[in-house]
Protein backbone atom coordinates (compact mmCIF):
# COMPACT_ATOMS: atom_id res chain seq x y z
CA UNK A 1 0.00 0.00 0.00
CA UNK A 2 1.06 3.44 -0.87
CA UNK A 3 0.36 5.75 1.43
CA UNK A 4 1.31 9.60 1.78
CA UNK A 5 0.19 12.03 4.97
CA UNK A 6 -0.50 15.20 4.27
CA UNK A 7 1.04 18.41 6.85
CA UNK A 8 -0.88 21.49 7.55
CA UNK A 9 0.56 24.16 9.98
CA UNK A 10 -0.93 22.84 13.20
CA UNK A 11 -0.99 19.04 12.35
CA UNK A 12 0.69 17.56 15.71
CA UNK A 13 -0.31 13.55 14.79
CA UNK A 14 1.56 13.31 11.32
CA UNK A 15 4.40 10.81 13.21
CA UNK A 16 1.66 8.70 15.34
CA UNK A 17 -0.18 8.08 12.24
CA UNK A 18 3.07 7.38 10.06
CA UNK A 19 4.28 4.63 12.60
CA UNK A 20 0.94 3.11 12.80
CA UNK A 21 0.69 3.02 8.94
CA UNK A 22 4.58 1.70 9.09
CA UNK A 23 3.44 -0.77 11.49
CA UNK A 24 0.73 -2.04 9.22
CA UNK A 25 2.62 -2.04 5.93
CA UNK A 26 6.15 -2.44 6.91
CA UNK A 27 7.33 1.33 5.31
CA UNK A 28 6.78 4.64 6.48
CA UNK A 29 4.64 7.00 4.11
CA UNK A 30 5.78 10.31 3.11
CA UNK A 31 4.90 13.71 4.65
CA UNK A 32 3.14 16.14 1.92
CA UNK A 33 3.02 20.08 2.78
CA UNK A 34 -0.54 21.17 2.47
CA UNK A 35 0.96 24.00 -0.12
CA UNK A 36 1.69 21.13 -2.97
CA UNK A 37 -0.45 20.67 -5.25
CA UNK A 38 0.11 17.50 -6.61
CA UNK A 39 0.04 14.13 -4.76
CA UNK A 40 2.92 11.54 -5.78
CA UNK A 41 1.78 9.28 -8.79
CA UNK A 42 0.57 5.64 -7.68
CA UNK A 43 -0.53 6.70 -4.47
CA UNK A 44 -3.33 4.40 -2.59
CA UNK A 45 -4.45 6.60 0.55
CA UNK A 46 -4.22 9.91 1.43
CA UNK A 47 -4.19 10.52 5.25
CA UNK A 48 -5.22 13.85 7.34
CA UNK A 49 -4.21 13.52 10.27
CA UNK A 50 -5.15 15.27 13.55
CA UNK A 51 -3.76 18.57 15.13
CA UNK A 52 -4.62 22.24 15.23
CA UNK A 53 -4.69 23.30 11.83
CA UNK A 54 -4.36 27.56 11.46
CA UNK A 55 -4.74 27.31 15.31
CA UNK A 56 -8.67 26.10 14.99
CA UNK A 57 -9.25 29.90 14.31
CA UNK A 58 -12.68 30.28 12.49
CA UNK A 59 -14.10 26.67 12.35
CA UNK A 60 -11.41 23.66 13.05
CA UNK A 61 -10.43 22.07 9.60
CA UNK A 62 -11.88 25.23 7.37
CA UNK A 63 -9.34 26.81 6.95
CA UNK A 64 -7.24 23.99 5.89
CA UNK A 65 -10.39 22.42 3.61
CA UNK A 66 -8.79 25.47 1.49
CA UNK A 67 -5.00 24.68 1.03
CA UNK A 68 -3.81 23.84 -2.42
CA UNK A 69 -3.20 20.13 -1.68
CA UNK A 70 -7.12 20.02 -1.33
CA UNK A 71 -7.87 20.00 -4.87
CA UNK A 72 -5.74 17.13 -5.56
CA UNK A 73 -7.17 15.28 -2.79
CA UNK A 74 -10.62 15.57 -4.06
CA UNK A 75 -9.27 14.95 -7.71
CA UNK A 76 -8.31 11.48 -5.86
CA UNK A 77 -11.17 10.88 -4.24
CA UNK A 78 -13.23 11.40 -6.94
CA UNK A 79 -11.10 8.60 -9.02
CA UNK A 80 -11.92 6.62 -6.21
CA UNK A 81 -8.60 6.79 -3.82
CA UNK A 82 -8.55 6.10 -0.33
CA UNK A 83 -8.85 9.29 2.27
CA UNK A 84 -9.02 8.53 5.80
CA UNK A 85 -9.28 11.83 8.10
CA UNK A 86 -8.55 11.50 11.70
CA UNK A 87 -9.84 14.22 14.30
CA UNK A 88 -9.02 17.65 12.44
CA UNK A 89 -8.75 15.51 9.73
CA UNK A 90 -12.06 14.22 9.35
CA UNK A 91 -12.96 18.10 10.69
CA UNK A 92 -11.14 18.95 7.47
CA UNK A 93 -13.11 16.25 5.19
CA UNK A 94 -16.51 17.67 6.08
CA UNK A 95 -15.33 21.59 5.55
CA UNK A 96 -14.05 20.08 2.27
CA UNK A 97 -16.97 18.52 1.30
CA UNK A 98 -16.06 14.82 0.80
CA UNK A 99 -17.69 13.94 3.64
CA UNK A 100 -21.75 15.44 4.84
CA UNK A 101 -22.24 16.92 8.27
CA UNK A 102 -19.86 19.34 10.43
CA UNK A 103 -18.53 18.81 13.62
CA UNK A 104 -19.93 20.89 16.33
CA UNK A 105 -18.56 22.32 19.73
CA UNK A 106 -18.77 19.00 22.07
CA UNK A 107 -21.88 19.43 23.87
CA UNK A 108 -20.22 20.05 27.06
CA UNK A 109 -18.50 23.03 25.42
CA UNK A 110 -15.38 21.59 27.12
CA UNK A 111 -12.44 19.93 25.02
CA UNK A 112 -12.07 16.26 25.81
CA UNK A 113 -9.33 14.11 26.08
CA UNK A 114 -9.87 10.51 27.31
CA UNK A 115 -10.15 7.37 25.91
CA UNK A 116 -13.95 6.47 24.17
CA UNK A 117 -14.94 2.87 22.84
CA UNK A 118 -16.51 2.83 19.35
CA UNK A 119 -18.62 0.02 17.96
CA UNK A 120 -17.73 -1.21 14.54
CA UNK A 121 -20.78 -1.37 12.44
CA UNK A 122 -19.96 -2.60 9.49
CA UNK A 123 -16.61 -5.01 8.62
CA UNK A 124 -16.98 -5.30 4.82
CA UNK A 125 -15.18 -2.21 4.12
CA UNK A 126 -11.68 -1.75 3.19
CA UNK A 127 -10.92 0.28 6.98
CA UNK A 128 -12.49 -2.43 9.08
CA UNK A 129 -12.63 -5.74 7.44
CA UNK A 130 -9.94 -7.07 10.54
CA UNK A 131 -12.43 -5.90 12.78
CA UNK A 132 -15.57 -7.92 13.49
CA UNK A 133 -18.95 -6.49 12.93
CA UNK A 134 -20.13 -5.33 16.43
CA UNK A 135 -16.19 -5.80 17.78
CA UNK A 136 -15.88 -2.62 20.42
CA UNK A 137 -12.24 -1.06 20.36
CA UNK A 138 -10.73 1.84 21.84
CA UNK A 139 -9.33 4.67 21.08
CA UNK A 140 -8.56 8.25 22.80
CA UNK A 141 -10.43 11.31 21.48
CA UNK A 142 -8.85 14.60 22.06
CA UNK A 143 -10.96 17.28 21.00
CA UNK A 144 -12.72 20.65 20.91
CA UNK A 145 -15.10 19.99 18.69
CA UNK A 146 -16.18 16.12 17.99
CA UNK A 147 -20.01 16.78 17.92
CA UNK A 148 -21.29 15.20 14.91
CA UNK A 149 -24.35 16.75 13.52
CA UNK A 150 -26.25 16.48 10.22
CA UNK A 151 -30.02 17.33 9.40
CA UNK A 152 -32.54 13.94 10.10
CA UNK A 153 -32.57 13.45 6.46
CA UNK A 154 -28.78 12.96 6.04
CA UNK A 155 -28.48 10.94 9.29
CA UNK A 156 -31.11 8.47 7.56
CA UNK A 157 -29.52 8.32 4.55
CA UNK A 158 -25.99 7.92 6.11
CA UNK A 159 -28.15 4.85 8.57
CA UNK A 160 -29.82 3.66 5.58
CA UNK A 161 -26.93 3.50 2.82
CA UNK A 162 -24.50 1.41 6.03
CA UNK A 163 -22.39 4.48 5.88
CA UNK A 164 -22.27 5.04 9.67
CA UNK A 165 -18.85 2.88 9.95
CA UNK A 166 -18.59 3.14 13.94
CA UNK A 167 -20.57 4.09 16.99
CA UNK A 168 -19.86 5.24 20.11
CA UNK A 169 -20.75 2.50 22.55
CA UNK A 170 -19.99 0.82 26.12
CA UNK A 171 -17.14 -1.50 26.36
CA UNK A 172 -19.82 -3.84 25.99
CA UNK A 173 -21.38 -2.31 23.25
CA UNK A 174 -24.10 -0.64 23.86
CA UNK A 175 -24.85 2.75 22.41
CA UNK A 176 -25.93 4.73 25.28
CA UNK A 177 -25.68 8.17 26.24
CA UNK A 178 -23.03 8.42 28.53
CA UNK A 179 -20.73 6.66 26.43
CA UNK A 180 -21.70 9.39 23.60
CA UNK A 181 -19.31 11.87 25.51
CA UNK A 182 -19.32 14.85 22.88
CA UNK A 183 -22.89 14.50 21.69
CA UNK A 184 -22.39 13.50 18.30
CA UNK A 185 -26.18 12.51 16.30
CA UNK A 186 -27.00 9.19 16.33
CA UNK A 187 -23.68 8.27 18.43
CA UNK A 188 -22.05 8.56 15.55
CA UNK A 189 -17.89 8.64 15.75
CA UNK A 190 -16.77 8.14 12.02
CA UNK A 191 -19.00 7.50 8.58
CA UNK A 192 -17.66 6.96 4.82
CA UNK A 193 -18.69 8.19 1.70
CA UNK A 194 -20.93 5.78 -0.47
CA UNK A 195 -17.77 4.02 -2.31
CA UNK A 196 -16.98 3.18 0.96
CA UNK A 197 -13.07 4.38 0.10
CA UNK A 198 -13.26 7.85 2.40
CA UNK A 199 -13.32 7.24 6.39
CA UNK A 200 -13.64 10.22 8.81
CA UNK A 201 -13.61 9.40 12.43
CA UNK A 202 -12.87 11.86 15.39
CA UNK A 203 -10.79 9.29 18.42
CA UNK A 204 -7.00 8.56 17.33
CA UNK A 205 -7.12 4.74 16.72
CA UNK A 206 -3.20 5.37 15.92
CA UNK A 207 -3.01 5.93 19.56
CA UNK A 208 -3.00 2.41 20.10
CA UNK A 209 -1.18 0.67 17.45
CA UNK A 210 2.10 -0.79 20.01
CA UNK A 211 1.50 -3.21 22.57
CA UNK A 212 4.55 -1.41 24.67
CA UNK A 213 2.41 1.96 25.11
CA UNK A 214 -1.42 1.53 25.51
CA UNK A 215 -2.31 -1.68 23.73
CA UNK A 216 -3.62 -2.52 20.01
CA UNK A 217 -6.78 -1.95 19.95
CA UNK A 218 -6.63 0.82 17.11
CA UNK A 219 -4.21 -1.44 15.08
CA UNK A 220 -6.66 -3.67 13.31
CA UNK A 221 -7.88 -0.83 11.27
CA UNK A 222 -4.85 -0.04 9.46
CA UNK A 223 -4.15 -3.52 9.34
CA UNK A 224 -7.54 -3.40 7.24
CA UNK A 225 -6.30 -1.10 5.14
CA UNK A 226 -2.68 -2.66 4.23
CA UNK A 227 -4.93 -5.95 4.19
CA UNK A 228 -7.36 -4.85 1.52
CA UNK A 229 -4.20 -3.67 -1.00
CA UNK A 230 -2.21 -6.87 -0.51
CA UNK A 231 -5.23 -8.37 -2.15
CA UNK A 232 -5.80 -6.19 -4.61
N1 LIG B 1 -6.81 16.15 18.00
C1 LIG B 1 -7.39 16.85 17.06
O1 LIG B 1 -7.20 16.62 15.87
C2 LIG B 1 -8.25 17.99 17.52
C3 LIG B 1 -9.09 18.60 16.43
C4 LIG B 1 -9.51 20.01 16.72
N2 LIG B 1 -8.37 20.83 16.93
C5 LIG B 1 -10.46 20.03 17.90
O2 LIG B 1 -10.09 20.45 18.96
O3 LIG B 1 -11.59 19.63 17.77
Amino acid sequence: MKAAIILFPGTNRERDMALALQRATGHRPPLLWHRDTELPSGLDLVVLPGGFSYGDYLRCGAMAAQSPIMQAVKEFAAKGGHVLGVCNGFQMLVEAGLLPGALLRNASLRFLSMDCHMRVERADTPYTSRFQRGQVFRATMAHGDGNYFADAATLDRLEGDGLVALRYATPSGEVTEAANRNGSARSIAGILSPNLRVLGLMPHPENQVDPEIDGTDGLPLFESLAGSFAAA
